[in-house]
């Protein structure tokens, strides 16, 4: 059973949204990958935020652009921890996506990430970080990753 739900708003956001897979992979969790939009489908939303829980997630990442309402959503649907990762607009860069993810009413958080690549990379290390909390190999795993990482920028620009 995975442990996160990696969700997009639409396919054409999947090309951005796969910096989480990606990071997930690295780290070993498992996660599902789906398509639902509150917007086009909204049953389809409903339906994944109902059975989350049941399902055995243990929290959502969720990507939309331009009127991202998706995160926020499933944010009112479910108690799992929501991060939402605002995708790049062609109109306004990015900044509709990340106001309207942001921007939740108090009693209904997600936690909203950089717009694009890097936030949803973010994402992906934030859900390890508190899976971690109660995994001591996947805690090992994230230490082992962000050493590597410090260990691979070089002192001198030329590298
Ligand atoms: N923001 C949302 C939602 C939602 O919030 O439910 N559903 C689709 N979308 C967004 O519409 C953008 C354009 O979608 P298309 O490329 O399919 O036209 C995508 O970035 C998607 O996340």
């Amino acid at each position: 059973m995975p442990q996160v739900g990696l969700i997009m708003g639409s396919a054409s956001d999947w090309p951005v949204l796969k910096k989480a897979a990606e990071t997930l992979d690295a780290l070993k969790i498992s996660y599902e990958v789906k398509v639902v939009s509150a917007h086009r489908t909204p049953d389809r939303a409903f339906a994944y935020a109902r059975g989350a829980e049941g399902r055995g997630l243990k929290l959502i990442i969720a990507a939309a652009g331009g009127a991202a309402h998706l995160a926020g959503v499933m944010a009112g649907l479910t108690h799992l921890p929501v991060l939402g990762v605002p995708m790049e607009s062609k109109a306004l860069k990015g900044m509709d996506s990340l106001l309207s993810t942001v921007q939740m009413p108090g009693g209904i958080p997600v936690a909203t990430f950089a717009i694009g690549e890097a936030g949803a990379k973010n994402a992906a290390l934030f859900a390890a970080a508190m899976l971690a909390l109660s995994d001591a190999e996947l805690n090992q795993r994230l230490k082992d990753w962000r050493q590597k990482q410090t260990d691979s920028v070089p002192e001198s620009p030329e590298g």
